[in-house]
């Protein structure tokens, strides 16, 4: 029941854990048809509307966190949805549904309170449901370490556990039992590459036990890497690689998409497990050979730095493989 308010899906979870795979997943199934997706992402360079493509309507919310840098741009994009669909007479045409996907480093507890307390927002859009995505592979240790994770996880209406056929069956069920007395009214179902399949059970494993955080770890930021024609692809791979392996706890993310010889190209990791690089369709007008590194405890210069000297350049004293960072 909407009471004829518009429904408002968000879809969270901690970095990398599969809400993009997940939404992807549900698009192709014809879920949340002619939903309006608004997709936000923590960095200036937009990746994940480029996977996004089924969506019958897309606009994305780069550059920072919509609980909070980008919070007042949320509101006034919702608000000019509201203002359009005011104007749209009632019948097929006219938007329903909105889903929200959230960055990875987003509390969705503040952007619910956000759509609540704005007077004109709470009149036109009702929040239907919150579902987060929980990472079979790292929700755990996110748990253990994250305050962000527990409060995304505490906001679900919905858990979603991903990854399911890389997890093991042992720290899923403990995982399944720690989610389920950090929000023991949320469905939890489990999927794989954004398929649904049954969660595995909690009955009978022993919750995780969750220290108590003093409030959050060092700022969680991005790094965006501009990549020019001229880098060698080799010992880009190895550096990637070299930095995974030293930093894979820091390095939390890693998302681009690449010009290649082959194609567009896009790479992603998620602490040190990379992704085997997937083929995008070609895509006019959009700049590519970006890539994000998303994580803490260094400076974004000095992994610039590490770049440059690492990666090489294919030309003997030419260190402008990379046109800009920030
Ligand atoms: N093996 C496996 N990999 C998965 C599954 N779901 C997602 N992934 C991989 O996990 C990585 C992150 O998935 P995304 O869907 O981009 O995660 P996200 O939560 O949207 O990421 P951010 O927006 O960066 O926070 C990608 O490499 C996916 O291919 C799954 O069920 N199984």
């Amino acid at each position: 029941m909407t009471d004829g308010r518009m429904r408002l899906t968000l879809l969270g979870g901690f970095l990398g854990s599969g809400k993009t795979t997940w939404l992807r997943h549900q698009l192709h199934a014809d879920a949340f048809t002619g939903a309006h997706v608004i997709v936000n992402e923590a960095a200036e360079t937009p990746i994940d509307d480029a996977l996004l493509a089924r969506a019958s309507a897309i606009e994305v919310l780069a550059g920072g966190c919509a609980c909070c840098e980008a919070r007042t741009e949320l509101v006034e994009r919702l608000r000019r949805l509201c203002d359009i669909r005011s104007r749209t007479a009632s019948g097929e045409a006219r938007l329903k549904h909105i889903v929200l996907e959230t960055s990875g480093l987003a509390d969705p507890g503040a952007i619910l309170e956000a759509i609540r307390t704005d007077p004109m927002l709470v009149h036109h859009i009702l929040v239907s449901e919150t579902i987060v995505c929980v990472d079979g592979l790292h929700g755990l240790a996110q748990l253990v370490g994250e305050p962000l994770s527990r409060r995304q996880v505490e906001a679900a209406d919905r858990l979603v556990v991903t990854k399911l056929d890389e997890a093991d069956m042992a720290s899923l069920g403990r995982l399944v039992a720690t989610l389920q007395t950090l929000s023991p009214a949320a469905m939890i179902e489990g999927a794989i590459k954004g398929s649904p399949v049954p969660p595995p059970s909690g009955e009978g494993e022993i919750p995780e036990p969750l220290p108590e955080l003093q409030g959050e770890a060092s700022a969680i930021f991005p790094t965006r890497l501009q990549l020019d024609d001229r880098i060698d692809w080799t010992a880009f791979g190895v550096w990637l690689s070299a930095l995974l392996h030293a930093r894979g706890d820091d390095v939390m993310r890693v998302k681009g998409v690449v010009r290649t010889p082959a194609g567009r190209l896009l790479l992603q990791s998620v602490r040190k497990v990379v992704q085997s690089p997937e083929m995008l369709p070609a895509q006019e007008g959009r700049e590519d050979d970006t890539i994000v590194v998303i994580g803490r405890g260094y400076r974004g210069e000095d992994l610039l730095k590490s770049l440059e000297r690492f990666a090489g350049v294919k030309e003997q004293g030419d260190l402008s493989i990379l046109r800009r960072a920030s």
